[in-house]
């Protein structure tokens, strides 16, 4: 058996320690010590080839840098955000660390929770090298179907806006703006983000697929998303402060916004959808910002 390490013990790092446990020998480690099943130091994972991170995208540049040295390891990067202080995108900041060749990122609609449960998922590996995918979707469960793409870009761009999307679908669900309005924001999130991976060289098949229409559908409409339960708070009118502390988990669609936001503004991007929710989680009330969106 294959041994793989896992990087992060929070919910999506110990959904895929089980679900890769089918198949591989599983390590995992995480900042805090926890109590489960093969759980070892930072060190011990280190010495594997294969090793899986789950750390959120905001937190993982610090990470790096103070605790990854790089052992020509074979990377699997499970987070999907892009870093809110720069614009990077998370192939952006491994790129520092790990060779093209030798990481992949994981996208597709996939709730920990679900997988916790072996109920039946689809998942895309993504990397330049076809090798090292192939590789590591070998690694995935019965239960869990797997497809290979090249399309690193379209697998980060989608995975990081379908977040964003989720939170204005919540918002939509907590003003009680109805059906149509729900369908619309989501086949408009759509298009915005294929628009927006359009300047990175995402391809736009990656968008109708499982990385980019299969996690929105799940995400913006689902309440088992924390981002979409971020949209929920703002709805009620809850600071994103209160959200973040209630929720105890992360949101990755608040920092992807902010990201988003500033990319906006650098390189004069028009992101309908982002920048609401950018106004609204900097305290402009949901109704006012409707009228905004609905008039421009
Ligand atoms: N939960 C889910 O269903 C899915 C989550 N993801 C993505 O996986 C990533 C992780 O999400 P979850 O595990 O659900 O979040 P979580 O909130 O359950 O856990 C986050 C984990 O990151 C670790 N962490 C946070 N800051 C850290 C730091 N500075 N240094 C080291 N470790 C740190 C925490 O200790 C914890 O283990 C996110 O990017 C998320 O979008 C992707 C697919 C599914
Ligand atoms: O990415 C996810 C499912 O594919 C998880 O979404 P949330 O982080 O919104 O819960």
């Amino acid at each position: 058996m294959t041994k793989v390490g896992v990087i992060g013990a929070g919910k999506w790092g110990s959904a895929l320690a089980f679900a890769l446990s089918e198949k591989c020998e599983v390590y995992i480690t995480s900042r805090t010590p926890r109590d489960m099943k093969n759980f070892v130091s930072l060190d011990e994972i280190l010495k594997l080839e294969y090793i899986v991170i789950a750390i959120p995208a905001q937190q993982v540049s610090s990470w790096l840098r103070e605790n990854f040295k790089y052992n020509d390891h074979k990377i699997l990067v499970a987070a999907k955000g892009i870093e809110a202080s720069t614009g990077r995108f998370l192939n952006e900041i491994y790129e520092e660390y790990v060779p093209d060749d030798n990481i992949a990122f994981l996208s597709g609609p996939s709730f920990a929770t679900e997988v916790m449960k072996s109920l039946p998922t689809a998942l895309v590996v993504n990397s330049k090298n076809e090798e090292l995918s192939q590789k590591f979707a070998s690694f995935f469960p019965s239960f869990i179907k797997t497809y290979t793409s090249t399309d690193v870009a379209g697998a980060e761009v989608a995975g990081a806006y379908k977040n964003v999307i989720a939170i204005a679908a919540g918002i939509c669900e907590g003003l009680n703006l109805g059906k149509n309005a729900a369908a619309s924001l989501i086949s408009r999130g759509l298009v915005e983000m294929q628009r927006f991976g359009k300047e990175y060289g995402a391809k736009e098949e990656s968008f109708v697929g499982l990385s980019g229409a299969g996690d929105l559908f799940l995400t913006a409409s689902s309440t088992m998303s924390r981002n979409f339960r971020v949209g929920l708070g703002i709805a009620e009118g809850k600071s994103k402060e209160q959200i973040v502390e209630e929720l105890g988990e992360v949101a990755e669609g608040i920092g992807t916004t902010y990201a988003l936001y500033k990319i906006a503004q650098e390189k004069d991007l028009y992101l309908p959808i982002a920048r609401e929710v950018y106004n609204m989680l900097e305290g402009l009330d949901p109704h006012v910002s409707l009228s905004n969106f609905l008039a421009n």
